[in-house]
């Protein structure tokens, strides 16, 4: 068996099987032995889960087994997924009956025969989409990375209008500024006054970056309650951003984590520059691993991986990832996509293919480093929320929400939102 209990889905693995196996002792021997919660009940109905082929893996989701399916639910067998309603009600009806057939004719088969069933079947190919998560935590990072780069100061009445309405869309994690050298980055000096206002507001969380010690004890004096502190996997970008080598920069964080575990407080890391730089131009994929187990190894509860120039392809992103996972476990991984080249979203795919649950994004697609020349945006969140809830992975997201949030900073900024779904979905709507 693979995957947490708390993923509400149970995996198995089936070795040529036929169909009387699924009701057969040894079935029910092996599912009562799977540790999870709550437990399995296994309805007669599981018969229908025919596996020709030796090693196929088998989701079921808790709610399925529990209620006999009656609500809408996800199976990936043989990397097939089904999702089909009861329109009737009533447990226990036969879905999919015997046969010896493989699972697409099973649902060929189910399809023509099933009465009372609302059947609908995507054929997802086993390799692409079998193992994604159920949930993905969306961090904002629009009031930070999205405006730090804007060159007229932004008040801070519409940060903290922008940041009221981002949590009002069901966002619980917005990186809200930096309290960084007002010289480098003069849009976010008003760090104190933005954090201090939104810091009341409950069961959300609020990051800020903190470049150093003395950041970071401005930001506890301001309420901040979790900071993140910026590394880079390229010594140009480095130098650039904070004016010092990666090696000093590690040394300044860990006093930043060591002072920051003693409050209490829980510290991201960042780790830039994770596939390229705008100096260095390629970034081996053992430089960025290098950088995230420090951050790890010295106390940073998540690492975001970014991609701070955008220039990322999935093949690259694939062999930084796996680089990466040698050190720093996978639910410790964030990952954070500038779309420069328009490949966020195909990166933020092949990330939760290999098992990443938290994504980095900015509304409407603001954003840019002001030390990466030519970076472009962060992927925009209604794009990611999109694309997610596309796919039947949560997000505790309202879309309309989050696109009232975009429509209200791009106004402000005077011009459109960098969203693809927000102007689709405006052109339907107007
Ligand atoms: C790190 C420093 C401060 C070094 O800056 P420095 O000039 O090397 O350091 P310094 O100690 O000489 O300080 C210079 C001045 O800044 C003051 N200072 C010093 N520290 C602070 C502080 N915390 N808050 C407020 N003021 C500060 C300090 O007091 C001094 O003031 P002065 O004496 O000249 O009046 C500077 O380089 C800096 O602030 N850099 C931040 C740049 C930045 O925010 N870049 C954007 C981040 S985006 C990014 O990194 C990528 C990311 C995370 O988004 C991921 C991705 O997209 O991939």
């Amino acid at each position: 068996m693979t995957r947490t209990p708390a993923s509400k889905f149970y995996c198995f693995k089936w070795y040529e099987y036929d169909a009387n196996f699924f009701d057969s002792s040894i079935f029910r021997g092996i599912s009562n032995r799977v540790h999870c919660h709550p437990p399995i009940t296994l309805f007669s109905d599981t018969s229908v889960f025919i596996l020709k082929k030796s090693c196929y893996i088998l989701y079921f989701q808790s709610n399925f087994i529990a209620r006999g399916c009656s609500e809408t639910c996800k199976i990936w067998p043989c990397g097939l997924t089904c999702s089909y309603k009861h329109r009737n009600g009533g447990n226990n009806q036969t879905f999919f009956h015997s046969s010896a057939h493989s699972w697409h004719l099973q649902c060929r088969y189910a399809d023509s025969s099933c009465n009372g069933l609302d059947v609908e079947f995507r054929a997802l190919p086993r390799k692409v989409l079998w193992d994604l998560p159920r949930f993905v935590q969306i961090v904002e990072v629009g009031p930070r990375d999205g405006l730090q780069n804007e060159k007229s100061i932004v008040p801070t009445s519409v940060k903290i209008e922008l940041i009221h309405k981002l949590v009002a869309s069901g966002l619980s994690v917005v990186e809200a500024t930096s309290f960084v050298s007002p010289k480098w980055v003069p849009q976010l000096a008003d760090a104190k006054d933005v954090l201090e206002v939104i810091r009341h507001v409950p069961d959300v969380r609020f990051p800020v970056l903190t470049p150093n010690l003395r950041g970071f004890e401005a930001a506890v004096a301001a309420g901040a309650k979790e900071v993140a502190v910026f590394a880079s996997a390229s010594e140009s970008f480095s130098k650039s951003n904070i004016n010092c080598t990666i090696k000093e920069s590690l040394a300044r964080y860990r006093d930043v984590i060591t002072s920051a575990k003693k409050h209490g407080i829980r510290i991201r890391g960042y780790v830039s520059c994770v596939v390229g730089c705008p100096v260095e131009g390629a970034i081996h994929p053992s430089k960025v691993a290098y950088v995230a187990k420090e951050l790890y190894d010295m106390g940073c509860s998540e690492i975001s991986l970014g991609d701070t120039i955008g220039v990322g392809t999935p093949g690259k992103v694939l062999a930084m990832l796996e680089a990466v996972l040698s050190f720093v476990p996978v639910d410790k991984l964030a990952v954070h996509f500038h779309d420069t080249y328009g490949q966020a979203l195909a990166n933020i795919l092949v990330s939760l293919q290999m098992g990443i649950n938290i994504v980095d994004s900015s509304v409407s697609g603001l954003g840019g480093c002001p030390y990466a020349k030519g970076a472009t945006g962060n992927v925009a969140t209604e794009d990611v929320v999109y694309m997610l809830h596309g796919l039947g992975i949560e997000t505790n997201v309202n879309l309309n929400k989050l696109m009232d949030a975009g429509d209200y900073i791009s106004n402000r900024l005077g011009r459109p939102s960098g969203s693809k779904t927000t102007t689709a979905l405006h052109k339907l709507t107007t």
